[in-house]
């Protein structure tokens, strides 16, 4: 039975690749999604925004909702310092058995926990199950429109401190317009729109960060 765009894009890895090497991974993945087959990972150029604030936010404890492939999972751990690490959320089985090939071939497994499953499932586990206390960064890139019943569900399950950094891509295309309206009118957010464009397209798109003011 004919291999999945995601199960080709994995190969293309594991054969061109630097085993151990995250930044390889990412470009490898960036050469084939840009020259072959077009795939929703966060791609290079919206990556440098991700990769500026996770720097800046330097979390211990970050949150990804819409692993894929991994290309964001291993951009993520890839800059996290010692001890930190990074909790990934996946409901589609065949993307997450791809994302954690991915994270292993990259050599940052020891840094991300892949979890499967819905994140309104996912989310209020996150303290007892998964010994979480606060997250210090989360980048939301998975169901458009559930960017703010899941902000909303991370506030209700006391997720978030004074100055966790929410991250969100795609808010111009697909589009989370209902997501930019609630988190711009809310007061408990500082918000900052960074334009850009959909990875490896000319198409204009643009990520949305939120600092949570507690
Ligand atoms: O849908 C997108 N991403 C979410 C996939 C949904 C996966 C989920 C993960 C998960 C985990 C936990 N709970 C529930 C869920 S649901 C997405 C789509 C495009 C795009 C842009 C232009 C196009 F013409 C066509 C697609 C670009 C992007 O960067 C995306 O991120
Ligand atoms: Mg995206």
């Amino acid at each position: 039975m004919n291999q999945s765009k995601e199960q080709r894009i994995l190969n293309f890895v594991l054969q061109n690749a630097v085993r151990g090497d995250p930044c390889s991974v990412l470009d490898t993945i960036d050469k084939y999604c840009s020259q072959k087959e077009w795939a929703m990972n966060v791609g290079n150029e919206k990556g440098l925004i991700l990769d500026k604030t996770v720097e800046e936010a330097n979390p211990s404890v970050a949150l990804e909702l819409g692993t894929y492939c991994g290309y964001s999972a291993v951009r993520i751990a890839r800059l996290l310092k010692a001890g930190a690490h990074l909790l990934t959320v996946e409901f589609n089985p065949e993307f997450a058995a791809i994302a954690k090939q991915m994270i292993e071939f990259a050599g940052v497994q020891d840094k991300v926990k892949l979890l499967e499953g819905p994140s309104e499932e996912i989310i209020p586990q996150l303290k007892k199950k998964y010994e979480v206390d606060t997250l210090d960064f989360v980048f939301l890139d998975h169901w458009k429109d559930r960017y703010t019943p899941d902000t909303i569900l991370l506030q209700e399950c006391n997720l978030l401190r004074k100055g966790s950094v929410l991250l969100a891509d795609n808010v111009i295309v697909p589009g989370a317009p209902e997501f930019l309206n609630y988190i711009r009118n809310n007061p408990h957010f500082q918000c900052t729109n960074y334009p850009s464009h959909l990875e490896y397209m000319k198409v204009e798109d643009a990520m949305e960060k939120a600092v949570f003011l507690g």
